[in-house]
C-alpha cells in the first residue's frame, strides 16, 4: 500500500504553503515544500555565477544539491550545506530565478527522485505547481488552489508590509501576473490542474475556511 499523498497545486501567492503547512501539522504527515528544492538550485546558479540558461550546469546543481529541511517553530527551515538559506531563498531576485530555472526540463528531471523520496509512512503534503500532474500522479487526494490576482496581489502586499518592506500594491499585480504567465505557459510541466483535483478558489475564503475545505476533503475519502 503505497503512503497517503495530498497535493496541493496553485498559482504563486493562492496559499498554498501556508495550508500546506497546517495541513501536514494536523494530519502528522510529512511536507515537500517542492518551490523551495526550484528556489535553492537558483541560489546555487546566482552564487556560483551559473548561468540560468546553462541547462546541463543547473542540472548538475540540481542532482547535487547538499540540502535538508529542520521544522521549526516558524515554519520549515531549508539548510544549503549546513548554512540556514531560509531567509536568502525567499529572495524577490531568487523567486525570479527560480522560475526561470523551473522551465528548464533537465533540472526538473534532476529534481524528480528527490521529491518522490519524500512520500513516506505516514504520508505526505506536497505543494507546488506540478504535484497532482507530473510529481505524484497517482495521488489520492489532489487540491488546486487558487485566488483572483488581485487577492494574491493584496495578500503578499500584506504579508511584505508586515516585515517592514516597503511595496507598491501595482508592482505586485504585475509580478503575480507575469510569473502566472511564465509558470502557466512554459513547454514542460505547466501550472494547471491535474484532471481528478478539486479546485478551490481561496479568493473570498479566510486561511481557517480554506484550511477546513481540505480537511473536510481528506476526511470524506
Ligand atoms: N485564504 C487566505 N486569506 C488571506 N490571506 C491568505 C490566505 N491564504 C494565504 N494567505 C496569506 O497570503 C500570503 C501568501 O501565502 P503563501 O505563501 O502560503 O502562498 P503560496 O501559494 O505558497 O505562494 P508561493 O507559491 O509564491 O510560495 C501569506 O502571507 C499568507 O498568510
Ligand atoms: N513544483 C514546482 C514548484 C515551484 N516551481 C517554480 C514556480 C515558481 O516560479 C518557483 C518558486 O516557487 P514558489 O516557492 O514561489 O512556490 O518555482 C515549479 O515550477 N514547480
Amino acid at each position: 500500500m503505497n503512503p497517503l499523498v495530498i497535493t496541493i497545486d496553485g498559482p504563486s501567492g493562492s496559499g498554498k504553503g501556508t495550508v500546506s503547512q497546517r495541513i501536514a501539522q494536523t494530519l502528522g504527515l510529512q511536507l515537500l515544500d517542492s518551490g523551495a528544492l526550484y528556489r535553492l538550485v537558483a541560489l546555487v546558479a546566482v552564487r556560483t555565477n551559473t548561468s540560468l540558461d546553462d541547462a546541463p550546469a543547473l542540472a548538475a546543481i540540481a542532482l547535487n544539491l547538499d540540502i535538508s529541511f529542520q521544522p521549526t517553530d516558524s515554519g520549515v527551515q531549508a539548510r544549503l550545506a549546513g548554512e540556514d538559506v531560509s531567509l536568502a531563498i525567499r529572495a524577490e531576485a531568487i523567486g525570479l530565478a527560480a522560475s526561470q530555472v523551473a522551465a528548464i526540463q533537465p533540472v526538473r528531471d534532476a529534481l524528480l527522485a528527490r521529491q518522490r523520496a519524500f512520500a513516506v509512512e505516514p504520508g505526505l503534503v506536497a505543494d507546488g505547481r506540478d504535484m497532482g500532474t507530473a510529481v505524484f500522479p497517482n495521488a489520492q487526494i489532489k487540491i488546486y488552489l487558487t485566488a483572483s490576482a488581485e487577492e494574491r496581489a493584496n495578500r503578499r502586499y500584506n504579508q511584505l508590509k508586515a516585515k517592514g518592506e516597503s511595496v507598491s500594491l501595482p508592482r505586485l499585480l504585475e509580478d503575480i501576473q507575469a510569473r502566472d504567465a511564465r509558470d502557466m505557459n512554459r513547454q514542460v510541466s505547466p501550472l494547471k490542474p491535474a484532471e481528478d483535483a478539486v479546485i478551490i478558489d481561496s479568493s473570498l475564503m479566510g486561511i481557517d475556511e480554506v484550511q477546513d475545505a481540505i480537511l473536510a476533503i481528506v476526511d470524506k475519502r
